[in-house]
Formats: structure tokens, C-alpha cells, sequence
């Protein structure tokens, strides 16, 4: 296949105080977060000026992108767009088409299957091409990367980094626990084809965190959720990393490695709730915590993202190390199979 570009899909965040309001009402509209989850993420995010770092992060992500391509003949320009915040996808789809873009590959920013991780950037993608209309480029979205050995390496080196962080003394009995962003119970029932029996989500996370952990010869660890925002009644996957720590505390562990296998760089909710609420907690506990890094800036991640473009272009086979299957790979946004990763069920408006 002749592919003209590669489009850069993320989730976008602020970069001003006066984006905040505008662009938490982008993430949530018609999604049910209670407006106190709003107030407090807002101030999460004006704790940091109102500043998300997650665009800046990006923007680093193209720059070694475009190196990389350039060093191993990949002949292609790079845009960047996200669903939330400028540059809207909507804009750089138009871009494209006006550069004469015809015909062009999508990386999102999420390794993961599921309605948020996966499903919703296909919606990103078609929204983009309908609001662009006549001449919009057809955008075949890159695979689900969970298992990808290149971000179990990255993630497996940054556990060994953090364990070595901790005090020496400490470090034989730390454990070491993933976390990943919590969905509704609901949403991770219906991630993936209904055939392969749903949860694709949480399967995805529990074997990349399986794969991260043996990567690094760590011989325990677990698996827990962060940033959860739903209303309380509605259930979403747990436990939350804080609740957690305590548990961990009360049986006598001393020391954590918390590893974000669920986030490719350390947007604000890896240096809100972790690097903030969830290092409080350990203090309270009197833990030792040390955060491992996010693969973002990793040299081996555009490396990634190259050969996840030459599995396409150039039918390099597909690396990977799970046994949990990886979709994603549509044409202009249709869904992956048929019923996967529906849509979850909105209450309509009163
Ligand atoms: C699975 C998943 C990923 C990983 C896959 C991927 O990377 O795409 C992810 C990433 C991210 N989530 C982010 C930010 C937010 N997510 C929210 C809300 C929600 N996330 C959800 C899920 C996920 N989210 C869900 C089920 C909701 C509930 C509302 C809804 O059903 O959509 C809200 C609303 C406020 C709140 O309630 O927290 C915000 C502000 C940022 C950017 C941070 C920055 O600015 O640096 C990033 C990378
Ligand atoms: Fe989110």
C-alpha cells in the first residue's frame, strides 16, 4: 500500500488557564462526569498553570518520530492532531487534504482496545473526515501496540531505574504495581469483539504488566486503576491505586515501584494522581515510592511507531509478545468488528 503521511491522533489538553473550562467541556460533554469531578480535575489542572504537558510531550513524540524516519528512509511527513484540544483533528485533517494528502496511516497515542483507548480515536477519525468533507484522505489507523516488545523493553527499563531509586535497603522487599486508567466495569465488559468474550481492556493491561514485570525479573506485582471519574454508584474497574497502598501498607510492605503501563508519557494524570495524590498517600503510609517513567520519551518508542508504519508499508511481521489478540487496524474509522467496543449507553437528557 502507498501511504503520503502519518497523523499523529492524541487526546489533547490544555495549554493556558483560560483552556481549562473549554477543554474539560470537549472531554465530558454528554458523558455523565458529575460536575464536582469536573471542579476537581480543573484544579488538578490549574495546580500546573493550567498547563497540560501532554502536547508539548506529543509534539517531542514527532519530533523523534521525524528523526527516526528520516535516518531509516521513511519517507513520510508527520501531522498531529488531537480529539480534545488544538490542534483539533478536525483542522489537521483539513490540512492534510489541502497539502494533498490522499492517503495516510494514524498512530494513536493509546496501545489499548476499548471504547476510550480505541474505538473513540476511530470516531475521531470519521468526525474529522466528515467535518473535512470532498477531498478528506483516507486514514487507516495503526494497530493496538499493548505487547509491542519495543514498550515492554522501555517500560521493563524504567522499573529497573525506579527499583534502583528506592534506598538500597528497601528495594529486596519493594513491590512493584501497574496502574492503568479505570474504566466502568461496563465499558471493559464490552471492549473487544463480543466472540473473544469482552474485557479486551483489562486483558490488554494485565498481560502488558505481566510482560513489563517479567522483562524486568520481577517476580511479584499487581495491577491496579487510577484517575477513575464516574459517579460512585456506577462501578469501574478497581482498586484505585490509593486504596491500594494502604492495603499494601497494612500487610507490611514498605516500599512501591508504581509503573503507568496504562499512559505512554506523563500527561497530568500520571503527575497529578500518581506524582502527586498517590506519593501524599505513600508518605502518610510512611512507603517508600519511587514512579518509573512513561515510554514517550524513550528513544525506542519512535522506533516503535516506525515499525508499526512498516508493518503496513512494508509487511514487516507484527511484533509482538502477548497472546491477547490486538485490533485497531480500520479504514476512515469504521469499528474494528462487528459490536466491538460499543459505544457505552448514555442516560438521555432529562
Ligand atoms: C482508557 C483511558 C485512557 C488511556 C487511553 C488514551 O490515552 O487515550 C485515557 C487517557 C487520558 N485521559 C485524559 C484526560 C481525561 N480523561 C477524562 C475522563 C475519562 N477518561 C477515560 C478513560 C481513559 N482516558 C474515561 C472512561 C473517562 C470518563 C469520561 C468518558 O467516558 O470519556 C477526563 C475528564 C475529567 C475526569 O473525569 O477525569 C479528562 C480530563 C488524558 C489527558 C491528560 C492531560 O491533559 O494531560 C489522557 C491521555
Ligand atoms: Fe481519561
Amino acid at each position: 500500500m502507498n501511504y503520503d503521511a502519518l497523523l499523529v491522533l492524541s487526546f489533547g489538553g490544555p495549554e493556558g488557564p483560560d483552556d481549562v473550562r473549554p477543554f474539560l467541556e470537549n472531554v465530558t460533554r454528554g458523558r455523565g462526569v458529575p460536575p464536582e469531578r469536573l471542579d476537581a480535575v480543573a484544579e488538578h489542572y490549574l495546580h500546573f498553570g493550567g498547563v497540560s504537558p501532554i502536547n508539548r510531550l506529543n509534539r517531542e513524540i514527532i519530533a523523534a518520530v521525524e528523526a527516526e524516519f528520516a535516518l531509516t528512509g521513511v519517507d513520510l511527513p508527520v501531522y498531529f492532531g488531537n480529539r480534545n484540544w488544538h490542534p483539533m483533528v478536525e483542522d489537521t485533517v483539513a490540512g492534510m487534504r489541502d497539502d494533498g494528502v490522499r492517503n495516510a496511516l494514524v498512530f494513536p497515542t493509546s496501545a489499548w482496545g476499548g471504547y476510550s483507548g480505541c474505538r473513540q480515536y476511530h470516531e475521531d477519525i470519521a468526525r474529522a473526515r466528515a467535518a473535512v468533507g470532498e477531498g478528506a484522505p483516507q486514514l487507516t489507523k495503526l494497530r493496538q501496540y499493548y505487547d509491542h516488545p519495543l514498550l515492554v523493553d522501555a517500560f521493563a527499563d524504567a522499573i529497573t531505574a525506579a527499583l534502583h531509586r528506592l534506598p538500597a535497603d528497601k528495594r529486596a522487599g519493594a513491590r512493584v504495581v501497574f496502574t492503568a486508567h479505570s474504566v466502568p466495569v461496563s465499558a471493559d465488559a464490552a471492549a473487544g469483539p463480543p466472540s473473544a468474550g469482552g474485557h479486551l481492556y483489562s486483558r490488554q493491561v494485565a498481560e502488558a504488566a505481566r510482560l513489563c514485570a517479567a522483562a524486568a525479573g520481577v517476580a511479584e506485582h499487581d495491577l491496579v486503576w487510577q484517575s477513575r471519574s464516574g459517579p460512585p454508584q456506577i462501578p469501574w474497574l478497581e482498586p484505585d491505586i490509593c486504596d491500594h497502598l494502604e492495603t499494601l501498607a497494612d500487610s507490611g510492605v514498605e516500599a512501591v515501584v508504581v509503573c503507568p503501563v496504562g499512559f505512554v508519557s506523563d500527561h497530568l494524570e500520571v503527575i497529578w494522581d500518581l506524582d502527586t495524590e498517590a506519593v501524599e498517600k505513600a508518605a502518610e503510609l510512611g512507603m517508600a515510592f519511587e514512579r518509573a517513567g512513561t515510554p514517550g520519551d524513550d528513544p525506542r518508542f519512535a522506533t516503535l511507531v516506525r515499525t508499526l508504519v512498516q508493518e503496513r508499508t512494508s509487511g514487516v511481521a507484527a511484533a509482538r509478545l502477548g497472546s491477547e489478540p490486538a485490533f485497531g487496524t480500520t479504514v476512515d474509522g469504521s469499528p474494528c468488528n462487528p459490536g466491538c467496543c460499543e459505544p457505552p449507553v448514555r442516560r438521555r437528557p432529562a
